[in-house]
């Protein structure tokens, strides 16, 4: 499994204000203004390559809960669109709120979504390992795909279905067979994409972000399955509900969003 757990782990995500990164002058998550976003007709499609047999388990770290894949190999991939390099998936999860006027951590024209799936690769052209891409400026890319409440997503299913075994922080359950391109929408070919920052410690400023225009549908019902998580471990005698976990949007600071469509 990409070493995303242990670092996340050492980096106590469980932080209630979002911490400011010193300095920071390409924070995440921001608000995509559509009349700002800048029409890139160099961006080319994208070209993902999931094999589902790398994938590995579900972890809750206290935070939100990782899909986690084998990332020593070139197995599951994904290059192209504003890419330079060939990254590879390490993890995906998701940020969600208490109810369903929000949860998303990026907005568009300031449009909050119940909740937002990222899924995180790392430059293996350039780095060994996801803990020194993690520090690097062209180091990770994140796909992000907004969540709107509407027909279930079979594909979800499966993923919801094994949640109640990680509901305390800590807890991780075998999970595999999982190929998380049916997570993504249909059109693949509209997207914007930005310099930015991990959303969580340590927030460093390697990503780059590529946000899906079309949100993926997923049922009230799965929604509340996320929410039946709990940010606190078996041990701790006050249960939390793992909900709003989330970081508040950060100042563009200069920076353009680019477009793949017109
Ligand atoms: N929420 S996020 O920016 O995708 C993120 C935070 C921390 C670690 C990581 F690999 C990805
Ligand atoms: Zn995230």
């Amino acid at each position: 499994a990409c070493e995303a757990a242990e670092y996340i782990k050492k980096m106590h995500p469980m932080w209630q204000e979002p911490l400011e990164m010193p300095g920071g002058e390409r924070q995440s998550p921001i608000d995509i203004s559509l009349r700002k976003s800048v029409f890139d007709p160099n961006l080319k499609p994208f070209v993902t390559q999931y094999d589902p047999r790398t994938c590995q388990q579900i972890w809750n770290n206290g935070y939100s809960f990782l899909v986690e894949y084998d990332d020593t190999t070139d197995k599951s991939t994904l290059r192209g669109g504003p890419l330079e390099d060939k990254f590879r998936l390490c993890q995906f999860h998701f940020h969600w709120g208490e109810n369903n006027t929000w949860g998303s951590e990026h907005t568009v024209d300031r449009h909050l979504y119940p909740a937002e799936l990222h899924l995180v690769h790392w430059n293996a052209d350039k780095y060994a390992l996801f803990e020194e891409a993690i520090m690097e400026e062209n180091g990770l890319a994140v796909i992000g795909v907004f969540l709107k409440v509407g027909k279930r997503h079979e594909g979800l299913q499966k993923l919801v279905d094994a949640l109640p075994a990680v509901r305390h922080k800590d807890s991780v359950v075998e999970f595999t067979k999982f190929d998380p391109s049916c997570l993504l929408p249909e059109s693949m070919n509209e997207y914007w994409t930005y310099a930015g920052s991990l959303t969580t410690p340590p927030l460093t400023e390697a990503v780059t972000w590529i946000i899906m225009k079309q949100a993926i549908e997923v049922s009230h019902e799965q929604l509340a399955v996320f929410r039946s998580l709990l940010f606190t471990s078996a041990e701790e005698e006050v249960q939390k509900s793992m909900v709003n976990n989330f970081r508040v949007q950060q100042p563009l600071k200069g920076r353009t969003v680019r477009s793949s469509f017109s």
